[in-house]
């Protein structure tokens, strides 16, 4: 068989008119996986509500963080595709889950120099429903009705693999050096609570509270917040970090229901109010910077803090296009390319 490579991200709207934004988040919004409700529930709240208003108030913030070039969290998913690439001799595409290019475009361009093995790599470190897990069925799904014959690989999620560790906590170090800083924060995106009692397997672990995170269970395979603990702890040890120095919060809520906590705003507002003077911030839930990243973490966080009485709000960019990720995701790949048979990569 022949071996090639689909790293898939988020996807972005095609520019930031209002009218690509709303087709963006209607794809985004209507996916089962994202706002889990029974269809005609999420037909109301995403075509009857949020598209009315979100995608004005959307495109305004998609325009403050837009390069020349075109969406950041597109253009650097390139970049990272031109560096694996230069690193090893099977083919790399990539693909975007919602908007272009499609996971379906990134197969048929795979297809068409004849591979018929594909190392899937979706672009999260940790996993979700509303990430990794919509990109394994879509995937599936496309593979089955498109190309029968293809074989599909998933890489599992690398939030604790110390590769990575390494490179994220190298990416902060680098960022931070020269930087006085009191605390700084790992915020990752945020999911609702409802979700990860939804990814338990065991359907009793899960208690929201962080005792269960903590301990051993077979349900953090699936557990997004268990994962995203996992990475602060790793990193926090990884560059030997005082405990009371960092800590984790989540981001980027929509709607009423519950979202895992604490959440990321409230948590720079007590800090500025508190006295601290100087945070840091992280975002390893990202690979990409993009709207949540450039736009809410370093433009309103920062906004968020200064009200609060803080001063200096720095905010550490992803690992992006980094020499030594694009190493490691092309490790991954040359190692893969020694395996006989398709099992999942641990
Ligand atoms: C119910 C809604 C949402 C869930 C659940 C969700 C999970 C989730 N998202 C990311 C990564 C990204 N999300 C981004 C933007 C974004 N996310 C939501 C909603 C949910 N996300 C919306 C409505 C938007 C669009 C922007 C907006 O209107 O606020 C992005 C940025 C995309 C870009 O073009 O820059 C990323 C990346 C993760 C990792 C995650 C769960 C773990
Ligand atoms: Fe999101
Ligand atoms: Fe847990």
């Amino acid at each position: 068989m022949n071996k090639g490579v689909l790293m898939v991200n988020l996807g972005s709207p095609d520019s930031t008119d209002p009218k690509d934004v709303k087709k963006y988040l209607g794809e985004f919004l209507m996916d089962e996986r994202v706002i889990d409700v029974p269809y005609a529930a999420r037909a109301l709240l995403v075509k009857g509500i949020i598209l009315n208003t979100r995608p004005k108030k959307s495109a305004e913030a998609y325009s403050k963080i837009w390069w020349d070039e075109g969406s950041p969290l597109i253009v650097l998913t390139e970049r990272l595709q031109k560096k694996v690439q230069s690193h090893t001799k099977l083919p790399v595409e990539i693909a975007m889950r919602y908007g272009t290019p499609s996971i379906k475009e990134g197969l048929q361009k795979l297809h068409d120099q004849g591979i018929d093995d594909v190392m899937l790599l979706p672009l999260y470190p940790q996993y979700a429903m509303a990430t990794t897990e919509t990109i394994l069925v879509l995937a599936e799904e496309i593979r089955a009705e498109f190309f029968p014959k293809m074989k599909i690989t998933d890489v599992k999620p690398f939030y604790n693999k110390p590769e990575y560790i390494k490179v994220l906590g190298d990416s902060i170090a680098d960022s931070l050096k020269g930087v006085d800083y009191e605390h700084l924060l790992f915020s990752y995106h945020g999911v609702p609570e409802r979700h990860i009692r939804k990814s338990d397997v065991t359907s009793m672990h899960c208690k929201l509270d962080g005792s269960c995170c903590m301990s051993q269970s077979k349900a953090h395979e699936f557990c997004y917040r268990h994962q995203c603990y996992e990475t602060t702890r790793l990193v926090g040890e990884y560059l030997g970090m005082e405990p009371l120095t960092y800590s984790t919060s989540f981001q980027s809520r929509l709607g009423f229901d519950p979202w895992l906590q604490p959440y990321t705003d409230r948590t720079i507002e007590r800090m500025g109010k508190e006295g601290f003077k100087k945070m840091a911030i992280a975002t390893p839930a990202f690979v990409s910077d993009c709207l949540e990243t450039l736009e809410e973490i370093a433009m309103e966080g920062e906004e968020i803090f200064h009200e609060a009485g803080g001063r200096d709000f720095h905010t550490i960019p992803c690992i992006n296009d980094r020499d030594d990720w694009a190493g490691v995701v092309a490790g991954w790949i040359n190692e893969w390319a020694l395996v006989e048979t398709g099992k999942a990569i641990a």
